[in-house]
């Protein structure tokens, strides 16, 4: 079942089209990889998709109801700044209104997330004095904390070693396997995308291409080489 379809995007600034033409489907529980160039457009697609840009043509349709999406930004070595327990941040997530403590069933939710992103034998560790993969996998528990329909990861591996990434990665995939949760990610790292992208859409000047990764011919590409690493 598809999620999101894109259908003729394009995207304009100023006289400069970045591009026109893009097309592709986000489809139920699949990892999509968004790639291409340095500056070719990525997070502007994904900020259309969060709908804090506007598109100068072109159509983007969720299926059904809008699900909730969830974005889970790139880990940098200077956010780090956060006096809070790893438990205390992910609850961050939880809109508390006027009741700022936690109900029985939010625990319980809390608790879950921690162990299907584990995270459970640091749930007590300040999250400045983490690792970049223990505060990646944080970051991730806070955006799969209400459930989302779809996450979003924007180069979320690209600080990380190749321990952490593939952990992290594998706490992705293991909870997509498990939940209603469609992926978008950003990536610049062919090996992470072979292994665990579904789908792709490659970016381009001129348009777009979108297929399945087993069909993706990687000698054609140079994205491989721009990781931010
Ligand atoms: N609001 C804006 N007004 C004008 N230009 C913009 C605006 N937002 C982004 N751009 C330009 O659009 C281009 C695409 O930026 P974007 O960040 O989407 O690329 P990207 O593919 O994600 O790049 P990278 O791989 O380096 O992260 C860049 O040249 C950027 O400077």
């Amino acid at each position: 079942m598809t999620v999101l379809t894109g259908t003729d995007v394009g995207i304009k600034f100023g006289q400069r089209w970045l591009y026109r033409h893009v097309n592709f489907e986000l489809r139920n529980q699949r990892v999509l990889a968004v790639i291409g160039d340095n500056g070719v457009g990525k997070t502007t697609l994904i900020r259309a998709i969060l709908e804090k840009q506007k598109l100068t043509e072109g159509q983007l349709n969720w299926t059904n109801q809008k699900p909730v999406v969830r974005y889970v930004p790139q880990e940098r070595p200077d956010a780090q700044d956060f006096p809070l327990r790893i438990s205390e941040f992910v609850s961050l997530s939880f809109d508390q209104g006027w009741q700022p403590w936690q109900t029985k069933a939010e625990k319980a939710q809390i608790a879950h997330i921690l162990e299907d992103t584990n995270l459970v034998k640091l749930a007590n560790r300040r999250i400045d004095r983490a690792s970049g993969g223990e505060r990646q996998r944080a970051y991730l528990a806070q955006a799969l904390l209400v459930n989302p329909g779809v996450l979003i990861l924007d180069e979320a591996t690209a600080n990380l070693d190749n321990v952490a990434k593939y952990e992290l990665m594998d706490v992705v995939r293991h909870y997509r396997d498990h939940h209603q949760l469609s992926i978008i990610m950003i990536s610049h790292d062919l090996e992470i995308i072979q292994e665990y992208a579904d789908d792709y859409l490659l970016l381009k000047p001129d348009g777009s291409e979108f297929g399945e990764v087993k069909d993706l011919d990687v000698t054609q590409l140079e994205v491989g080489n721009q990781d931010h690493a």
